[in-house]
């Protein structure tokens, strides 16, 4: 394989799928640009943002009518001299929301379809995948009797299985309910954080977003609106009426510290301590915690007498007024940034402005289990 031999000399950073692409489908054109580096790149946008059209052109379903696709180098699509590899020969693991397995055969024979159909030799893999993904107790079950859980780990390690350049993963959580979605998470953390290939991962919700994305590409009207790193977008109030005023939060970088007796977890971040219901994580692990907007109060005066337990110096960064009666406020916690959302006549009273130093609070049930996860990326690992 002088191909593995090849990029091995180059380091993990520099694999990466990159796409140039453009394409008229009736009313909408498509015409983006970005780069999908090794990690969990979501592609996120409202519906017809364009989404599933990126992934399909890059799987080699639809065609471009111009531009450029290629992985780590190697090019699968080009106007400029008409290279067009087909589907089978792109080696790209594909995912999409509803698992699509053989429901006449077993697990493991839907997964070694996956490693039949790709390139892999030898048993090494399946038991890794297996182990990975959780899924070594379901070998010699029938697919027609998994949970929509269970579907969606096999639907992946069979894309693991053909040992693919890339993955694409096409909203592959988003047939599940709240608590499949939950259960299956840490799985794909620990894809994003063992797989040494760039995940181009679609999805149109911000908690999977937050949880997974080691890069972020925003598209809208079938525009790249932003990309860059999901605790720089995720925090930028710009960008809040394309996340959602509900949804909006920002991602913060902590540490666990210590469990207290009364069932606390204290974390660390770089502006302070946040204190959380009890995490399932020893002292020393690195995390990353969502905090809604929505769920931020900010006070002038550090307040007394209050149950949240979270009160975070912080200064106010920018602060961004939309149509209606909120106001969106960006807040520098240390080196973090958090979101808040209060109302325009709460920020003129307390005469909020760039600069301003005041406290955000957060009550500490506020933050829900499902958003606290691996850190992904440097720290991941
Ligand atoms: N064959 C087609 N002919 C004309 N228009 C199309 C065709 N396929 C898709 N479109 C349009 O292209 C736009 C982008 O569709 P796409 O499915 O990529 O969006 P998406 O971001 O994946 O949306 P969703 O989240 O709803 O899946 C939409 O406006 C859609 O109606």
């Amino acid at each position: 394989m002088g191909r593995r031999a090849g990029g091995a000399a180059h380091p993990r950073r520099g694999v990466s799928l990159s796409v140039a692409i453009r394409r008229r489908q009736g009313d909408f054109t498509l015409d983006v640009a970005f780069d999908a580096p090794n990690g969990v790149t979501v592609l996120f946008g409202r519906s017809g943002a364009g989404k599933s059209t990126v992934v399909s052109a890059v799987a080699g379903l639809l065609r471009p009518d111009a531009g450029r696709i290629a992985v780590n180098g190697r090019r699968l699509f080009d106007t400029a001299d008409a290279t067009d590899v087909p589907v089978h020969r792109r080696r790209a693991g594909v995912v999409f929301q509803e698992p699509r397995l053989f429901p006449h055969l077993t697990v493991r024979d839907n997964l070694l379809y996956g490693r039949r159909a790709g390139r892999a030799r030898g048993d090494g893999p399946l038991g890794e995948v297996t182990e990975l993904l959780g899924i070594g107790g379901l070998l010699e079950r029938r697919t027609a009797g998994l949970s929509g859980g269970e579907a969606s780990r096999v639907a992946i390690g069979r894309a693991l299985l053909s040992e693919p350049d890339f993955l694409l993963m096409d909203e592959p959580l988003a047939a599940l309910d709240a608590a499949r979605r939950a259960e299956i998470l840490p799985y794909l953390e620990r894809l994003r954080d063992g797989a040494r290939m760039p995940i181009l991962y679609v999805s149109h919700n911000l908690a999977e977003v937050a949880r997974l994305a080691t890069h972020l590409v925003v598209l809208e009207d079938g525009r790249v609106a932003r990309a860059g790193e999901p605790e720089t977008l995720l925090s930028d109030p710009e960008l809040v009426r394309l996340f959602g005023l509900r949804e909006a939060g920002a991602v913060l970088r902590a540490r666990v510290e210590a469990h207290a007796e009364d069932g606390v977890s204290e974390l660390s971040i770089s502006g302070g301590t946040l204190f959380l219901p009890r995490i399932d994580a020893a002292p020393g692990t690195p995390l990353r915690v969502r905090i809604l907007a929505q769920d931020v109060m900010l006070a002038t005066e550090r307040p007394r007498g209050i149950s949240a337990l979270n009160v975070l110096p912080v200064t106010v960064v920018a602060l961004r007024y939309g149509g209606g009666p909120g106001v969106t406020a960006q807040l520098a916690a240390g080196d973090d940034r958090l979101l808040a959302r209060v109302t325009r006549r709460s920020a003129a009273a307390l005469g909020l402005s760039p600069g301003t130093r005041c406290y955000a609070v957060l009550k500490s049930v506020a933050v829900a289990p499902a958003d606290i996860g691996g850190p992904g990326g440097d720290a991941a690992g």
